[in-house]
């Protein structure tokens, strides 16, 4: 397939919901004579309440539901699908076509009573309070968008935030970490912590990052990618105390990776392991090519690099990958009682220990690094990446 402009992705997000906000009553009047006036009217005003309501949703619903409630008030207020087919490479159009197409010969007013019960159950899942924004942290660093960083009792703490979409690694979250560790690296804290918010850890790069390219900018968007990965990776490399990741759930893909450059992993029994990058049309990054097969031995790193083998935090822990693996009802507190007592040791004896243990892999590392993100650039360009992209954001195709 020759490499489309990816101008798909984020655009699906808003559209069918900014839609159904700029499309009001003026679409209403559609009624049906078989419908007494009462109900009619109760369903009409329900319909229109949830219009209103949908606008006032803080979280986002993803694009599975906003294709729904498109479709839904498409049939409501035009009845079914009557447009043109869009082409295959317009993947908007078309998923939302197939949407609005899917509902058949729908009744205007089923379509009305069930958008108002969709938006109705998204309003009762709304969270009530978001606790990291209402309840400003101790020790919070100002300036980023993307994570939290906060410093208290000897520890940085760098909290990947962006739960909405499991901690995806958009290009500013990249710059905000690297930002976070060179500053982590040089301020008083004894120890630095990664983390994630919500139920993930990271889902790892935000797949969005190749979308909205011309065919004509591939080239370079390859080559910045290349040259924001090696620095992002770089600084996990050089970082001078002890960095802890606490992995709270699932991981794929790069936050996994650079797992082999932290110093010790704690993870929720709930945590999985995932890298599959032949799955995507890539190849392992984070140095993992190298430390993965030194720290699991070639059989199981191969498994788990080459064939996208998910392991479980037992299997990680028993493969040397993770130190220790907690109950998810108890990990936060078990965690971060240790990593305060930890915290507590001399800080320059561990920052100097840390880096005599890191030090004698380190021009190797470099070397892996630059090689590994080489290597992706060329992956990036390729038609087996930028398909099994397409084939994420058309499908949603889950891992
Ligand atoms: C500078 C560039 C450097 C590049 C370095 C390269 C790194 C390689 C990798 O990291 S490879 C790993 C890439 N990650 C993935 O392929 C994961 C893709 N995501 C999924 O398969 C699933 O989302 C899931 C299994 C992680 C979670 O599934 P679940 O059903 O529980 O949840 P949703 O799919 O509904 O997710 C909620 C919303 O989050 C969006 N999202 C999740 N992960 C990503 C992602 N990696 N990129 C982009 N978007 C992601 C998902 O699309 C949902 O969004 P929506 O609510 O708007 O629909």
């Amino acid at each position: 397939m020759a490499s489309p402009a990816l101008t798909f992705g984020r655009r699906l997000c808003w559209r069918p919901l900014c839609e159904i906000r700029r499309a009001p009553a003026v679409c209403i009047p559609t009624v049906h004579l078989h419908v007494t006036a009462a109900t009619m009217q109760v369903s009409q005003k329900d319909f229109e309440k949830a219009q209103e309501q949908l606008k006032h949703l803080k979280k986002d619903p993803g694009n599975e539901t906003k294709l729904k409630l498109y479709a839904l008030f498409k049939q409501a207020t035009e009845g079914p699908c009557n447009a043109p087919k869009p082409g295959m490479m317009d993947f908007v159009k078309k998923a939302k076509w197939d949407a609005w197409n899917s509902l058949g010969n729908l009744s205007q007013d089923d379509a009305r009573q069930k958008y108002a019960e969709l938006v109705s159950s998204l309003v009762s899942a709304e969270p009530a309070v978001q606790k990291e924004e209402a309840s400003p942290e101790e020790g919070r660093h100002d300036g980023y968008e993307t994570i939290i960083v906060t410093t208290k009792n000897n520890i940085t703490k760098i909290m990947f935030n962006r739960p909405d979409k499991k901690n995806a690694i958009n290009h500013k979250m990249y710059r905000e970490i690297i930002r976070a560790l060179q500053e982590a690296g040089k301020d008083d804290s004894t120890i630095a912590v990664i983390t994630g918010n919500g139920d993930y850890y990271s889902s790892g790069n935000d797949l969005n990052n190749f979308t909205n390219v011309q065919p004509s900018e591939m080239k370079k968007m390859a080559e910045d990618g290349a040259v924001l990965l090696k620095e992002f990776v770089g600084v996990f490399i050089d970082f001078p105390k002890p960095l802890i990741a606490v992995v709270n759930g699932p991981a794929v893909g790069i936050p996994v990776t650079v797992l082999g450059l932290c110093d010790v992993i704690y993870a929720s029994d709930r945590a999985t392991f995932h890298t599959p990058f032949s799955q995507l049309g890539q190849s392992p990054e984070g140095c993992s090519s190298y430390l993965f097969p030194k720290i699991m031995g070639f059989a199981k790193a191969n498994e788990f690099l080459l064939f996208n083998k998910k392991l479980t935090a037992a299997e990680a822990c028993a493969q040397g990958l993770v130190t220790e693996v907690f109950p998810d009802s108890t990990f936060q507190k078990e965690v971060w009682a240790r990593l305060e007592a930890y915290a507590n040791l001399p800080k320059n004896s561990l920052a100097v220990s840390k880096q005599l243990l890191r030090s004698v892999e380190k021009e190797k590392l470099y070397a892996v690094n630059s090689e590994e993100c080489e290597v992706l650039k060329e992956r990036w360009l390729s038609d087996e990446c930028i398909n099994a992209i397409v084939n994420f954001f058309q499908k949603k195709a889950k891992l």
